[in-house]
């Protein structure tokens, strides 16, 4: 839903006052290398003149010298002009790259579901280094341009008044055909740029399925259509390129009229020896330098268009809401939390229900197994008690606490979850278990990993907790990482744990080990468990059965084991059965 956007000054302000000394600092430079660029040709006027007039050579050698210096000094002005624009650019730009990450991280799962990651780093880096020369030198740019067009004019007006009057009209005329077309190319440089996510989404996707790739023997099909998207980047880039350089190439082709009169004009005046042959070269030399600032103009027109279309873009993705909004209240009762589903409705999209009518209760430190066919709601409910969706209709309580009015802080920290898919990030195996929680001893970790009988596997490691796990997961098996995952949760001490299939990967062995650790470990908390084999359920209290997103059944597990009607029963009965053949 979008939010009431700030106008497109306050916003750029934003980004652009936290660094204006420096870009106060930019124009000053830009200036004193106006005044640089306009002194050379006057240097130059006065050698001409001295020299044809057989002038003394003391004074063409001093004249030598002054724009020897003032050639050097116009370098390190670039060089320094340069820097300094990077510099303001990175900066501002990388404020607005923090606040795009931080506002899409909190989006909810429903925007996330639809965007790939690759298109989301094109939106967070892609879209912003786009606009990078525009925050950078666009005011700045402007700016210097304009003075340095009324420097050249206001000299001329004082040298030759009709030469200058045919540079103002040339100047004003190309100067309002660029602001009347600025905008053509901002829809096709949007379009571009919208292309340009898609590619980088649709590699990512691929890359991140390489080994289905590669073993489907579908590399071909996939580089046909990495071209198809290729051709789209190209085809859309070219049109707005074109859109971005006709203000351009309008003002190139005024240049060239403008150029021809003057140069008649100054011809003519120094034909009728109306000025010398310096003044003739400084008429050409200032015509030729009033290119310079339309041109920039004209650059930072084409900038304007690129970064108008990333800025519409950011702007886009900053006034989206996550629908997941957390509450006020952050107390919750201390130790193991209740847990209450009152008449829960939800469904992903609409039209399409997936839990119907769910309301059961869970008494503080009890442990409930939740069971059911693929794709009847198990995991559902477990996204729901932790917000990552918003209800359709009913209320979910923990602790007696209506989960809407809590601080999702809160939240996470009472409540964890073991998904049934691990990530791991680039960092150490510590970082990686406390999640970069620098407050976490060591002890803490040793004890956590030593009951999930994962401390020989740490040991064997050379580095131990210090070892470098690579992101993605590819130094972990699949059992290592659950193991890994359910150590990561217990480590937070939660008070309501949601383990979703916490060992499908494991070995029976293994699997036997682990289930009593965490039994253990979940002696202190509410648990639910999500699981397909029932023999991970042998110690939960309660057990549910989900069938087409309703409750099937709810009760004791030992009195849904012992009657022999109950479908837990026959579930047992036939995993048994299964056991024995
Ligand atoms: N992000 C999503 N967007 C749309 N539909 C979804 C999404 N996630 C799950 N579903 C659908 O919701 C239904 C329930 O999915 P859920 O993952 O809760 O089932 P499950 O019982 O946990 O299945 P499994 O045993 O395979 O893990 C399925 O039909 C699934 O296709």
């Amino acid at each position: 839903m979008p939010q009431n956007k700030p106008s497109s000054i306050s916003w750029l302000l934003r980004y652009l006052l936290p660094v204006k000394g420096r870009m106060l600092v930019l124009l000053l430079l830009l200036l004193t290398s106006t005044g640089v660029q306009l002194l050379n040709p006057q240097i130059i006027q006065r050698f001409i003149d001295t020299a044809s007039s057989q002038g003394p050579l003391d004074s063409l050698l001093t004249l030598a010298g002054i724009f020897l210096v003032l050639a050097v000094c116009s370098q390190l002005l670039t060089v320094l002009l340069s820097y300094l624009g990077n510099d303001v650019a990175w900066r501002a730009t990388n404020r607005l790259r923090a606040d795009l990450l931080n506002h899409c991280l909190r989006l909810d799962m429903r925007f996330h579901n639809l965007k790939t990651p690759g298109e989301m780093i094109e939106r967070i880096d892609g879209d912003v280094s786009g606009m990078s020369n525009f925050f950078a030198m666009f005011v700045v740019q402007i700016v210097g341009s304009f003075i340095l067009l009324a420097g050249i004019l206001g000299y001329m007006f004082v040298f030759n008044w009709p030469i200058a009057i045919v540079m103002t009209i040339f100047t004003c005329v190309s100067v309002g055909a660029m602001f009347v077309i600025r905008d053509l190319g901002v829809k096709s440089s949007q379009a571009e740029r919208e292309a340009s996510a898609v590619l980088f989404g649709f590699i990512e996707e691929r890359i991140a399925g390489i080994e289905d790739v590669q073993t489907s023997g579908s590399v071909p099909y996939v580089m046909r259509r990495f071209h198809l998207a290729m051709r789209n980047v190209f085809v859309r880039g070219r049109k707005a390129w074109m859109l971005r350089v006709v203000p351009w190439n309008v003002t190139v082709s005024l240049f060239a009229v403008a150029v021809t009169a003057v140069l008649l004009m100054g011809v003519h005046l120094y034909i009728t020896g109306q000025v010398t042959l310096g003044a003739l070269f400084l008429i050409f030399q200032y015509t030729q330098m009033l290119n310079d600032p339309i041109e920039q103009l004209g650059n930072q027109m084409q900038e304007f268009q690129k970064a108008k279309s990333g800025m519409r873009r950011s702007r886009e993705i900053l006034s989206m809401e996550s629908e997941i909004r957390g509450g006020t209240e952050d107390s919750l009762p201390e130790g193991p939390l209740a847990v209450e589903f009152s008449h829960v409705n939800f469904s992903y999209n609409q039209g399409n229900p997936i839990l119907r009518d769910i309301s059961f209760r869970l008494e503080p430190g009890e442990r409930l197994g939740l069971i059911g066919r693929t794709g009847s709601g198990k995991t559902s409910i477990s996204r729901l008690l932790l917000r990552l969706y918003n209800l359709n209709s009913g209320v979910i309580r923990i602790g007696g606490v209506d989960i809407r009015t809590l601080r999702l802080e809160v939240l996470y920290r009472r409540v964890g979850m073991v998904t049934q898919d691990v990530q791991l990030f680039d960092g150490t195996l510590r970082d990686n278990l406390t999640l970069f929680n620098s407050r976490m001893s060591d002890e803490e970790i040793w004890d956590t990993t030593g009951k999930l009988g994962l401390r020989p596997w740490i040991d064997s490691l050379p580095q131990g907790l210090d070892t470098h796990l690579k992101a993605g997961g590819a130094s972990l098996s699949a059992g290592e990482a659950q193991l890994f995952a359910l150590t990561r949760v217990f480590l937070t001490k939660p008070s309501l744990v949601i383990l979703d299939e916490p060992s499908s990967r494991l070995d029976a062995a293994t699997e036997a080990a682990l289930q009593t650790a965490v039994d253990k470990l979940m002696e202190q908390c509410t648990g639910i468990v999500i699981a397909h084999r029932l023999s991970t359920l042998e110690a939960t209290d309660q057990i549910m059965v989900l069938g087409g997103g309703r409750i099937l059944e709810f009760g004791s597990r030992q009195a849904l084991a012992q009657d022999p009607k109950s479908g837990y029963a026959e579930l047992l009965r036939d995993d048994r059965q299964e056991e024995l053949a």
